[in-house]
Formats: C-alpha cells, sequence, structure tokens
C-alpha cells in the first residue's frame, strides 16, 4: 500500500472569528504518516528544557522546545535565544507539504514537546516583530489530542476553542495575531504525549 504524505482532498474548516483568519485542517496528515513523523520527531529531534524567569525566579518551562530553520533564522522570544538547528528530514517532510497546502514558504519552525497534561503554553500572540506585520503561521501537531483557545485581545466576550487532534493542520493568518491570543492550558485529564511544530516566517537581514 503506499502511503501519501497529505490528503488534499480532506475537509477543512474556517472558523468565523472577526479580525481573524484561521483554518483548521483536522487531518492534514492520513494516520500512517501521522505515526510515522511523530516517532521519526520524537527521536530525531534535539529537544530542550528552557527556562523563564517568573517574579525573578528562574522556572523551567512546563513543555520541552526545539528551533530549526534556515541559517540566519534567529529566534529570540521572553529573553530566550534561539539559534536554528539545520532542518531535518522529518522535518523538511512536514515543512514542504506544509507550503503546498498554504502557498507560503517558512525559514523557521518552533517545536514544543507536551510531555502529558501538565505541560502546557499560557495566553499569547505570535506578534514578535521579526515576523512582519500580520504573518502567517502554520501550526502541525501529532499525538494526543490537545485543547487549542483563543480569546480576543480587546472584546472579552469573543472566545474559541478546537480540538487540535493527530496530523491536523491549523493556519493563523490576516489579523489573527495582532487582535488574538491564544493559548494551550493545562488538564488534569489523561493525555498522551504531543508534538506541535508552528512553521514560521523571519525576516532575516538578508531580506
Ligand atoms: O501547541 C500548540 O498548539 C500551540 C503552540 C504555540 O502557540 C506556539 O508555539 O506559539
Ligand atoms: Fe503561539
Amino acid at each position: 500500500m503506499s502511503e501519501s504524505t497529505t490528503d488534499s482532498a480532506r475537509p477543512f474548516l474556517t472558523l468565523d472569528l472577526p479580525e481573524a483568519e484561521v483554518v483548521f485542517h483536522p487531518s492534514f496528515f492520513p494516520t500512517d504518516a501521522a505515526d510515522r513523523l511523530l516517532r521519526q520527531l520524537v527521536e530525531t529531534t534535539r529537544w530542550r528544557q528552557d527556562s523563564m524567569k517568573m517574579f525573578g525566579e528562574l522556572k523551567p518551562l512546563p513543555r520541552l522546545t526545539a528551533w530549526y530553520g534556515d541559517a540566519g533564522a534567529r529566534y529570540v522570544y521572553s529573553g530566550i535565544v534561539n539559534e536554528p538547528l539545520p532542518w531535518t528530514t522529518a522535518l523538511a517532510e512536514v515543512k514542504h507539504a506544509v507550503e503546498a497546502a498554504v502557498g507560503v514558504s517558512f525559514n523557521g519552525v518552533l517545536l514544543n514537546r507536551y510531555r502529558d497534561g501538565r505541560d502546557g503554553m499560557g495566553w499569547h500572540a505570535d506578534d514578535e516583530p521579526e515576523f512582519g506585520e500580520d504573518p502567517v503561521i502554520a501550526s502541525v501537531s501529532f499525538g494526543g489530542t490537545r485543547n487549542f483557545q483563543l480569546k480576543h485581545k480587546r472584546r472579552k466576550e469573543l472566545k474559541a476553542s478546537v480540538e487540535l487532534t493527530h496530523g491536523s493542520l491549523l493556519v493563523m493568518r490576516g489579523g489573527t495575531q495582532a487582535n488574538w491570543l491564544h493559548q494551550i492550558s493545562k488538564t488534569a485529564k489523561p493525555v498522551e504525549e504531543r508534538l506541535n511544530l508552528t512553521f514560521r516566517h523571519l525576516v532575516t537581514r538578508a531580506e
């Protein structure tokens, strides 16, 4: 049986969010490809445990991370300097599939590894200046399903959430980062380990 990496005939849905553009492909990668990529990415990624200063104390982040990208795609957030590691075979495969579907090229990817429900990521927007105005961010998930929540920065009544399933692709563009925050909340429910890959385009000095 031949395995296609993606199946563009699979359905997607557009989230109805004011001042944002978010599209979700629940099964962008068929299960067999997603299973294989999950295993490959767990094994071949150089995972790091970063720390962040909180209330004057250095605390480990509640997840493992890694940053890969083109040479020169240096990414600084929360005081953490990320020098890019070169693309692995598995990352290049995911990148090409995502670029073909989204129609945008990416020069970096942030990987997050949520070991269990105690790992998460708090409310934020990916609005650092190095991404430029209205960035396109493509988020691929492998492993356990986690709930991705969105809330509008100013209009408190505007909220949404999506279950990010194994092999799914979520694309955020337009005003999403300027107008909305997102998070992966921690959960007491038993959840499988999960990997998330957010592909980004950094404006480098040469551009
Ligand atoms: O794990 C996720 O789905 C979200 C990751 C995220 O928001 C980020 O890396 O900026
Ligand atoms: Fe984010």
